[in-house]
């Protein structure tokens, strides 16, 4: 067995269950959890507050050199703060949600975005040990050198299924968040097939356990390597 500290990598399309089974992976194992997608919607956030114009790449760019962000990445309470303020609430509004892809499809954005949270799962792995980090671009950009890397997948109808139980709203409503967005974000992320050396969890037909016992299996195989 390896003393490296362990880094486990997922990505997906939306609603395949990416950042509640990484949680409680990275809780069932006792390390820290980074989820990317919040830094993304952190920065729409940050830019719309600034009154910055979404569609000014080089301006929104400069903003993501330097925002004033802080990842709490304690997989029982994670948190999101710019400039001591918290916004965990704020980030999941449906506004920030229809207008991040905007941002995450800005590629000077992305190329900072790569360095900070490549260099951020290096500090959380070294502070607890691993860790789990879940967003687009993680197995294949962000840490294609993890030992772990996951292609967490499900049908499109059970992914619209669960946001919609989540939202308490009608499964159709949930379209344009799931379906469109993926469809925007792959245009510079490639999550819908695995690459080499990634595993898929196809979870349509699994429940929310199984979800977490099937990336426990893969992490414990890797770990016995
Ligand atoms: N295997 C599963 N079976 C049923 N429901 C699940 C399963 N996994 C996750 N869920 C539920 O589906 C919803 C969406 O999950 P989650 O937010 O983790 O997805 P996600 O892939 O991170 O989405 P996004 O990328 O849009 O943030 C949550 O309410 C979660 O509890
Ligand atoms: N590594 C990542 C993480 C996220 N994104 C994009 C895709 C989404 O539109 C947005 C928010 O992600 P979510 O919170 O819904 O998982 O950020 C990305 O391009 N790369």
């Amino acid at each position: 067995m390896s003393d490296q500290p362990l880094m486990i990598a997922i990505d997906g399309p939306s609603g395949t269950g990416k950042s509640s089974v990484s949680k409680a992976v990275a809780r069932a194992l006792g390390v820290g959890y980074l989820d990317t997608g919040a830094m993304y919607r952190a920065l729409t956030w940050w830019c719309l507050d600034q009154g910055i114009d979404l569609s000014d790449q080089a301006a929104v760019a400069r903003e993501a050199a330097s925002y004033p962000l802080e990842m709490g990445t304690d997989p029982a309470a994670p948190s999101v703060s710019v400039g001591g303020r918290a916004i965990d609430a704020q980030i999941r509004e449906g506004r920030i949600t229809a207008a991040v892809s905007q941002v995450a499809t800005n590629l000077q954005v992305r190329a900072l975005m790569r360095d900070k949270q490549h260099a951020l799962m290096q500090q959380i792995a070294s502070a607890t040990g691993g860790v789990v980090a879940e967003g687009r671009d993680i197995t294949t950009v962000v840490a294609p050198d993890a030992q772990v890397r996951i292609l967490m997948t499900a049908s499109e109808e059970a992914r619209m299924a669960r946001r919609s139980k989540e939202l308490a709203v009608e499964a159709e409503s949930t379209r344009s968040q799931i379906v469109d967005r993926d469809r925007i974000d792959s245009t510079v992320s490639q999550f819908h097939t695995a690459a080499d050396g990634v595993v898929t969890v196809d979870t349509t037909t699994l429940n929310f356990e199984e979800s977490v016992e099937a990336v426990l299996a893969i992490a414990r195989g890797a770990g016995s390597d």
